[in-house]
C-alpha cells in the first residue's frame, strides 16, 4: 500500500477507536445523571442515617459527573504497542466496557508510566509509542516513535516531538494548560517519584516546574489514594494571580481534592496584600522572629511591681506578686498555649483569692463559721477588681491583637526584641490599622501556636465537631452494609463490585470533605504539601510550610537564580537545613520548553554578565526572531508606537508589558488611554490580550510576546541579583522587545 494511504487508514482507525471512547464517556455520564437525579427525588425519611446514605450517594455522583465532564477535552492522548501484541490506549482517565473489558488507561497508572519513559535504548516492552493529536473530539493527526532496534537512535530524543512543538507553539491564552499528553521523560520522573521525603526540583526558567509539580499532585492523589485521601495534598504558589493562572490544570486531570493556595492566604479569615518593603518582609522572614513572637507571649503572663489591693464584695483582697508568679509558673509549666494555660492561671488565683476571703470573713465573723464557699469563689470571680487583675496578669489574646499591638506600640517590641537595633524596630513599626501583609501570615500562625483557642468552649465546640464527624463516618460506613450488590453503580472503570463501591464511597467522603475542611482549618495536617516558586519563601515562611505538614512530604520546585525577594533563598542547603538536615533530594530540570533559544540565550548572557551563576537549561526551539533592542530618548511615546507591531507579530495572542514598580501606575495609564478594557493584570482576564505587570508580579507566567521597560533600572534595582530582569526576560514563547532610555544591561546583545 502506497505510505499515504496506510497513514491515512491508520487515522481512519484512531477515529473510530477514539469515537468509541467518547461513546463509552457519554454513556458513563448519562447513567451518572441519571442515578444521580433518582437519589436527588428520593426524599429522605428524615432520620439521619437516611439523609446521610442520600447525601453520600449524591456527592458520590456529583463527584464522578464533575470528573467526567472535566477530562472530555483531548481524552485520550496515545497508545503504546507491546511486544505481546497488545495495544493499549493511554489517556486522562481509565475506562472499561459494561463486562469491565479495558478500553484506556488512566495516564498516571502503572501500565501508563512506559508511555513517558521508554526510549529506544531502553523500550520496557515497547515496540512503538503512538501520539494522538486531538482537536477537542476529533483525532487531526498521529505521530509515531517507533522504539524496536532496528530504528534505534538517538535515546535523549525528544518524545512526540511533533505533538510537544505543536504543544509549545500554541497560542497563550492566560490560563496554563496540562502537558499530560507530552510529559518528557526526566519530567516524568520527578512526578512518579516516591511519596515520603523532601523532593527539590531546580530548574532554569520554562522547564515545566509547575506543570511537574501539578502533575505530581495529581499523581500522588492517584497513587496513594488511600494515605492521602483523609489528609489532602496542599500546592501553594507565590500569588493570588499565579493561582489563578494554574487553576484548571488540575481539574483537567480529573483531580479536585487538592487544596490551592497563594502564601498570603494561609491564615483562614485574613486578607492580606503585598508587604511593601521589601526590607521589613526580610526582616519580617528571618527566624530570630519566632523567638520575638514567643518573647512579645511571654510578655502577656505580667507579674505586678507590687501588692495589689482588690475589693470583694466590700473585703479587701491583697494579691501580692509572689502568688501571681507562682500561679503563672504552675500554668505555664502545664506547656499548653498561652489561651489554654489561663485556665490553670485564672483557676489557681481564685482558689487563693477565694481561701483569703473565706480567713477574713471566718476572722471577722469567729472561728468555725463555715461559709459556703462556692458562694464566695463565684463572688471572687465576678468581682470587677479581680478581673482586672487576672487579665493584666494574664490576658487572653489573639493572633491579630498581639502582633497589631507589638508593631503598634515601641515599648512593646523593646521588649520582646531585645536584640534588634533600633532600625530594624523602627521598620517594624505601623499603625494599628495597617493591612495584614503576606510576610505577617507566619507571624501571625506563629502567635496562633503559642496562643492556642481563645475560648476554652472552642476547644469543646472542636471536639463536638470531631465526634460528629466520626458519627458521620460510621454512618456512612452503616451506609455501605446496606447497599445491595444488586446496585451496579457504573463507574469509571465500568461496573464495581460492592467492595469497590464501599471503597469509592468512603474515598468520595472523606476527601471532599477533607478538602473542605482542610482548607479552613489553620492547624490541619497535611500528607504532602507541594510548594511552587520555591525559592522565593523565607525562613519563617517556611517554618509555616514545614508545620502542615508534620510528615515532611514536599515537592518544592523554584529556581534559585530567580529569587527577586531579598527575604528568599541563595541555596536551597541554606533553606531546608533548618527544618530537614540533610534530608532532601535534589531533581533538575535541563529542557526549557517556553523561550525561544535566542531570547533565552540573551538572558542567559546577560546574567553572566552581570555576575550570576544561572543554570542555563536548552531551549526545545528556535524563534522566529531575536530580541528586538529600543533605546529611545522617552518611553511612552517609543511603548505606544512598538505595541501594534509587537500585537501583529504573535497574532493576536497574549502580550505582557513589564515594567519596574516605580513607573508602572503611568504605563498602565498609557496604554489603557489606547487599548481600553483590553488591559489587564495578572494573567490577563477574558477579552483581555495585553497585560501591564511588574516583574514581580509576572513570576511563573508565560505570554506570547512580552516588551520589557528600562530594563537596566530592574537589573540595578537588586543588589546583588538579578532576579528581576532575567524573570521578566524568560516569560515569552515567541517575542522579546526591550525598550530603554538608558543602558542596555551588558550581554544582552550578542
Ligand atoms: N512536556 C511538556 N510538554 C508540553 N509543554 C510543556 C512540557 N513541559 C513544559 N511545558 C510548557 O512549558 C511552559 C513552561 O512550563 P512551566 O511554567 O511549568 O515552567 P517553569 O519551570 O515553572 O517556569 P518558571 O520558572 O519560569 O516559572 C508551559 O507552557 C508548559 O506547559
Amino acid at each position: 500500500m502506497p505510505e499515504m494511504s496506510v497513514a491515512r487508514n491508520e487515522l481512519e482507525h484512531e477515529r473510530r477507536y477514539v469515537a468509541g471512547l467518547y461513546q463509552r464517556l457519554d454513556e458513563l455520564r448519562a447513567e451518572k445523571q441519571r442515578q444521580l437525579d433518582q437519589v436527588r427525588r428520593t426524599t429522605s425519611s428524615g432520620s439521619h442515617q437516611n439523609r446521610s446514605e442520600r447525601d453520600a450517594f449524591a456527592t458520590m455522583y456529583e463527584d464522578r459527573l464533575a470528573q467526567l465532564n472535566a477530562v472530555d477535552d483531548r481524552l485520550v492522548f496515545g497508545r503504546l504497542d507491546l511486544d505481546s501484541g497488545e495495544e493499549r490506549y493511554i489517556g486522562r482517565i481509565g475506562l472499561s466496557t459494561e463486562d469491565l473489558q479495558q478500553l484506556m488507561v488512566d495516564w498516571r497508572a502503572p501500565e501508563a508510566g512506559t508511555f513517558y519513559q521508554a526510549t529506544a535504548f531502553e523500550r520496557m516492552g515497547v515496540r512503538r509509542r503512538r501520539h494522538l493529536i486531538l482537536s477537542r473530539r476529533d483525532v487531526v493527526a498521529v505521530e509515531d516513535d517507533v522504539l524496536d532496534a532496528s530504528m534505534l537512535t538517538d535515546a535523549d530524543s525528544l518524545q512526540g516531538e511533533g505533538a510537544l512543538l505543536a504543544a509549545l507553539n500554541s497560542r497563550r491564552t492566560g490560563q496554563m494548560s496540562d502537558i499530560v499528553g507530552t510529559i518528557q521523560s526526566e519530567q516524568d520522573r520527578i512526578i512518579r517519584a516516591p511519596l515520603p521525603g523532601v523532593v527539590v526540583v531546580q530548574g532554569g526558567p520554562g522547564t515545566g516546574k509547575t506543570a511537574v509539580a501539578l502533575h505530581r499532585a495529581a499523581y500522588l492523589l492517584y497513587t496513594h489514594r488511600d494515605r492521602l485521601k483523609s489528609a489532602g495534598v496542599l500546592l501553594v504558589g507565590p500569588t493570588n494571580a499565579f493561582m489563578k493562572y494554574i487553576e484548571r490544570v488540575l481539574p483537567s486531570l480529573g483531580e479536585t481534592g487538592v487544596v490551592m493556595a497563594s502564601i498570603g492566604s494561609l491564615m483562614p479569615g485574613i486578607q492580606t496584600v503585598q508587604e511593601p518593603s521589601e526590607e521589613v518582609a526580610a526582616l519580617k522572614g528571618r527566624l530570630d522572629m519566632a523567638g520575638v513572637v514567643k518573647q512579645a507571649v511571654a510578655n502577656r503572663q505580667r507579674i505586678p511591681a507590687e501588692n495589689r489591693k482588690l475589693n470583694v464584695e466590700g473585703s479587701i483582697l491583697t494579691l501580692t506578686p509572689r502568688q501571681v508568679r507562682r500561679a503563672r509558673d504552675r500554668a505555664r509549666a502545664t506547656g499548653k498555649p498561652h489561651n489554654e494555660a489561663r485556665t490553670t492561671f485564672v483557676k489557681i488565683m481564685l482558689r487563693e483569692l477565694t481561701e483569703q476571703l473565706t480567713e477574713q470573713l471566718e476572722e471577722s465573723s469567729g472561728a468555725g463559721n463555715t461559709a459556703d464557699r462556692s458562694y464566695l469563689t463565684e463572688d471572687v470571680r465576678t468581682s470587677r477588681d479581680v478581673r482586672i487583675a487576672l487579665n493584666l496578669a494574664w490576658m487572653p489574646m489573639t493572633p491579630e491583637k498581639l502582633l497589631r499591638d507589638l508593631f503598634a506600640k515601641p515599648a512593646q517590641l523593646e521588649a520582646a526584641a531585645p536584640h534588634l537595633s533600633d532600625a530594624e524596630r523602627q521598620l517594624l513599626h505601623r499603625t494599628e490599622d495597617a493591612p495584614w501583609t503576606e510576610a505577617d501570615v507566619p507571624l501571625l500562625d506563629e502567635a496562633a501556636e503559642l496562643l492556642g483557642e481563645l475560648d476554652a468552649s472552642a476547644g469543646r465546640n472542636a471536639a463536638e465537631k470531631e465526634q460528629e464527624r466520626r458519627r458521620d463516618i460510621a454512618n456512612a460506613e452503616r451506609t455501605l452494609e446496606n447497599v445491595s450488590a444488586t446496585l451496579e453503580d457504573a463507574g469509571v472503570d465500568g461496573v464495581l463490585s460492592a467492595e469497590a463501591l464501599a471503597d469509592h464511597n468512603v474515598v468520595t467522603e472523606t476527601r471532599l470533605t477533607a478538602a473542605e475542611r482542610a482548607s479552613g482549618d489553620r492547624t490541619w495536617a497535611y500528607g504532602h504539601v507541594v510548594v511552587d516558586e520555591a525559592q522565593e519563601l523565607s525562613p519563617m515562611q517556611w517554618r509555616l510550610l514545614m508545620r502542615k505538614c508534620p510528615l515532611k512530604s514536599f515537592t518544592i520546585v523554584g529556581d534559585i537564580a530567580q529569587t527577586s525577594s531579598i527575604a528568599g533563598s541563595h541555596s536551597w542547603q541554606q533553606a531546608l537545613e533548618p527544618f530537614v538536615g540533610e534530608r532532601w533530594q535534589l531533581e533538575e530540570l535541563t529542557v526549557n520548553y517556553r523561550t525561544p533559544a535566542q531570547i533565552a540565550e540573551a538572558a542567559v548572557r546577560m546574567a553572566n554578565a552581570a555576575g550570576l551563576v544561572v543554570s542555563a537549561p536548552k531551549a526545545v526551539r528556535d524563534g522566529r526572531w531575536d530580541p528586538v533592542i529600543d533605546r529611545v530618548p522617552d518611553l511612552e511615546p517609543a511603548l505606544l508606537a512598538a505595541l501594534p507591531e509587537e500585537l501583529e507579530a504573535i497574532a493576536d495572542g497574549l502580550l505582557a508589558v513589564i515594567a519596574p514598580a516605580r513607573i508602572i501606575d503611568q504605563v498602565r495609564a498609557a496604554v489603557t488611554s489606547v487599548y481600553g478594557s483590553r488591559v489587564g493584570q495578572g494573567a490577563g482576564g477574558p477579552g483581555q490580550d495585553i497585560v501591564v505587570t511588574t516583574p514581580r508580579e509576572v513570576k511563573g507566567l508565560e505570554f506570547d510576546g512580552v516588551v520589557v521597560l528600562e530594563p537596566a533600572e530592574m537589573l540595578k534595582q537588586e543588589a546583588v541579583r538579578v532576579g528581576d530582569l532575567y524573570v521578566a526576560m524568560t516569560r515569552p514563547t515567541q517575542r522579546l522587545r526591550l525598550i530603554s532610555t538608558g543602558e542596555i544591561p551588558e550581554g544582552i546583545e550578542d
